[in-house]
C-alpha cells in the first residue's frame, strides 16, 4: 500500500491543480502531459527496446494535422477522427517501421530522420494542409457532454491519457510480452533462440510509440485548435528524444521527468537567457547541448534512477503466487534419435570453421563435444540451433530438416540453449531472466498485457521460472539481479532459462566453466537427472574430468572436423586424440 502512495499523492496534486495554479502553470503542464506521452513511448522503444527514433515528432504531426484537416473541411466528430488518426498512423508507422526496423546499428536513427523530415515538409507543402501557415478553427473536444473548452478542462484530459499511457505500458513491460520487448536489447539472437518473433515484437513496440505520439498529436490540435507544421518537425523529434533520455530512458516515469524539467527548463531559459545576455536568440538550444552531455556524463540512466535512490527502497519484491503446472510436452521416446547433422560444413568467407562434422544425440543420452579453442565447437553448436545456419550438410530435429527453420521454430519444436558468452539481462532479475525461457509456453500478447489480463497466465509462468530456479540450486539468487551474480552462476541460470522451455534437447555451451568443484558436481548431478527423465544433451565442454565422467559418448574436433567419435573410455585411449588433444591436458 504504501508503495503506492506517492503515486497518489501525485494524482491528487493534478486533480488539484486547476484549482490553485495559475493558469499560465495549467498550460505549461498541459504541454508537459502532451510531451510525456510521446516520451513514454520512447522509453518503451528506445529505452527498453533498444531502438532509437529521432523521427516521433512526425507521429504526433500525423495525428494532428488528421484531426485537423477533417474536422475544419468536412465536419467529423473529434472522436471519429482520433479513430482516423491512429488508423492512419498505424499504416505509416508499419510501412515505415517495416523499412527501417531491419536496418541495424547507425542506419536505424538515420532512417528517422530521413523520415521525420520528409513527413515534416509534406505538412508543410500540401496545399489543402495550409502549407506553412497551417490549418486553423479546430473544433473543442466534448467529454461526455463536457466541452473542453478552457485549457483548465482539456487539463484533465491530457492528464488521463499520460496515466494511461505510463500504466498500460507498465502492465506490459511487467509480462511475457514485456519480457520479449526486453530481451531484444540483449541481441536479437538470445531472444530468437528462447522463441521470441524479434522482428514482429520491434514493429510492435514502434507502433505502440506511434500510436501514443498520434494520440498527442491529437490532444494538441484539439488543446491549441491550430496546427502548423514547426512543432512536428526534427528539432522537436530530437527534443522528445532528448526528454526520454534526461528522464531516465528506461523508466516509465522518467518520460514525465524528462518532459517536465525540458518544458520548464526551457521555458526559464527562453524568458532569462536574453535578459542576462542582453540579446536575443535560440540560446537555450546551447544550454541543452550542455546539459545533456552532463547528464550523459554523471547519469547515464538518467534522473529517475537517481531519484529513485533518494526515496526509502521499497520492497518491490515480487510475490509469487501459486499457480497451475504448465502443461508439458510429451516426451520423446527413450533411446530415441533427437537429432542428426550430416556432413554439415560452415564457412566464415575463406574460413572453414566446420568441415563435413557429422553427429547425433539421442533421448535420455549426455553427447559431449570436445576440442581445442577455435576446433569449431559453437560454431557446430550454432549450425544446429539454426543462430548462424550451415552452409552445406543435413541438420534434422526429431525427424524433420531445419533447414528452412529459423532459431524461434526449432526452440518451438523442443531444442533449447545456452550461450558460451552468456547473454542475461544484467539488471532483470534471475526470475524473469529465466522466465524468458518460458516465453513459448504462453500465448498473451500485447493488449492483454497492458489491460492485465493476463495474470492467470503470468503467474503459471514466473511459478515455472521459480520452479527451474529451484532446481538448478539459485533459490536463494531468485529475485538478484542477474548481472550481479559470479560468471559460473550465471551459466547456471541459463540453463534454468534453458530448461523453462521445457525442451527435449538441451544445448550447453561451456556450462562448467568459471564453477567451483562442488558447484560442478552439483551440476554434474542435475544433468545426470535429467538424462534420467528422459531429455537428451549435447555438451560442449573443456573440463575433461566433467565430461568424462558424465558424458556416455563423446566427439572429438579438431580444426572444424571430427577426430574420433565413441564412449569417453575409448575416446581417452585414441592415439589420435591423445596426440591431438587430451595429450596436451593430461
Ligand atoms: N562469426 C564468425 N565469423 C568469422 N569467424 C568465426 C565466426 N565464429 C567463429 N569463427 C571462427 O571459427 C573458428 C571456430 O570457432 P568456434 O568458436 O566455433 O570454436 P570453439 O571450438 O567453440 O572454440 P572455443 O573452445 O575457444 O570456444 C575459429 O577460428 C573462429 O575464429
Amino acid at each position: 500500500m504504501i508503495r503506492h502512495l506517492p503515486l497518489a499523492a501525485f494524482v491528487a496534486l493534478l486533480a488539484a491543480g486547476p484549482q490553485w495554479l495559475p493558469e499560465f502553470h495549467i498550460t505549461l503542464l498541459n504541454y508537459i502531459g502532451l510531451y510525456a506521452i510521446v516520451a513514454i513511448g520512447l522509453v518503451l522503444l528506445t529505452g527498453v527496446g533498444g531502438l532509437t527514433s529521432f523521427g516521433q515528432a512526425a507521429f504526433v504531426g500525423l495525428g494532428a494535422y488528421t484531426t485537423a484537416w477533417l474536422t475544419t473541411q468536412f465536419g467529423y466528430s473529434p472522436w471519429a477522427t482520433l479513430l482516423i488518426g491512429l488508423a492512419l498512423t498505424g499504416a505509416v508507422a508499419f510501412l515505415l517501421g517495416f523499412i527501417t526496423l531491419r536496418m541495424g546499428g547507425h542506419y536505424l536513427p538515420l532512417g528517422t530522420i530521413a523520415w521525420g523530415i520528409s513527413l515534416y515538409f509534406l505538412f508543410g507543402n500540401v496545399e489543402f494542409l495550409g502549407g506553412h501557415t497551417g490549418i486553423t478553427g479546430i473544433p473543442t473536444v466534448s467529454l461526455l457532454g463536457w466541452e473542453l473548452k478552457s485549457g483548465d478542462e482539456f487539463f484533465y484530459l491530457i492528464w488521463l491519457v499520460v496515466l494511461l499511457a505510463i500504466l498500460g505500458v507498465r502492465n506490459l513491460l511487467d509480462s511475457r510480452q514485456g519480457r520479449a520487448i526486453r530481451a531484444l536489447k540483449g541481441g536479437g539472437v538470445m531472444a530468437e533462440a528462447m522463441g521470441v518473433n524479434t522482428p514482429r515484437t520491434k514493429i510492435v513496440i514502434f507502433l505502440i510509440a506511434a500510436l501514443l505520439a498520434c494520440l498527442s498529436g491529437w490532444l494538441y490540435a484539439h488543446l491549441q485548435r491550430f496546427v502548423s507544421p514547426t512543432p512536428f518537425g526534427i528539432n522537436m523529434g530530437i527534443e522528445y528524444l532528448f526528454m526520454a533520455v534526461v528522464g531516465g530512458i528506461g523508466h516509465v516515469w522518467g518520460a514525465v521527468l524528462g518532459a517536465g524539467l525540458i518544458t520548464v527548463l526551457k521555458q526559464w531559459l527562453q524568458d532569462w537567457l536574453p535578459h542576462i545576455l542582453g540579446q536575443s536568440g535560440n540560446f537555450e538550444v546551447i544550454v541543452f547541448g550542455i546539459a545533456m552531455v552532463l547528464v550523459l556524463q554523471k547519469a547515464r540512466d538518467g534522473l529517475w534512477p537517481v531519484l529513485l535512490r533518494l526515496l526509502p527502497a521499497s520492497a518491490r519484491q515480487r510475490r509469487l503466487v501459486d499457480a497451475e503446472a504448465l502443461p508439458r510436452r510429451s516426451p520423446a521416446a527413450a533411446g530415441s534419435v533427437l537429432l542428426t547433422a550430416e556432413g554439415v560444413t560452415k564457412r566464415f568467407g575463406g574460413l572453414v570453421a566446420n568441415n563435413n562434422m557429422s553427429l547425433s544425440v539421442q533421448a535420455g543420452e549426455v553427447m559431449a563435444l570436445i576440442g581445442p579453442n577455435g576446433a569449431g565447437k559453437s560454431t557446430m553448436f550454432n549450425c544446429i540451433s539454426a543462430v548462424n545456419p550451415a552452409s552445406e550438410g543435413k541438420i534434422a530435429f526429431l525427424g524433420e530438416s531445419t533447414a528452412k527453420l529459423r532459431s524461434r521454430d526449432i526452440a518451438r519444436r523442443g531444442m533449447s540453449r545456452t550461450f558460451q558468452h552468456v547473454r542475461l539481462l544484467g539488471q532483470m532479475s534471475v526470475l524473469e531472466n529465466v522466465a524468458i525461457g518460458a516465453h513459448l509456453r504462453g500465448s498473451k500478447g500485447v493488449l492483454a498485457a497492458a489491460l492485465r489480463l493476463d495474470r492467470g497466465e503470468e503467474n503459471r509462468l514466473l511459478a515455472e521460472a521459480a520452479k527451474q530456479i529451484e532446481r538448478v540450486g539459485l533459490k536463494e539468487h531468485m529475485f538478484d539481479a542477474a548481472g550481479s551474480l559470479a560468471l559460473g552462476q550465471q551459466r547456471i541460470v541459463e540453463i534454468a532459462r534453458a530448461l523453462a522451455s521445457d525442451p527435449c534437447l538441451l544445448l550447453l555451451d561451456e556450462p562448467a566453466a568459471g564453477l567451483r568443484y562442488q558447484e560442478k558436481q552439483a551440476l554434474a548431478e542435475l544433468l545426470r537427472k535429467l538424462r534420467g527423465e528422459g531429455m537428451g544433451i549435447l555438451l560442449v565442454e573443456h573440463d575433461m574430468d566433467f565430461v568424462m565422467g558424465l558424458a556416455d559418448r563423446v566427439v572429438v574436433m579438431e580444426f572444424g572436423e571430427k577426430l574420433a567419435e565413441g564412449e569417453p573410455e575409448a575416446v581417452q585411449r585414441d592415439p589420435k586424440v591423445l596426440e591431438a588433444y587430451l595429450g596436451g591436458v593430461e
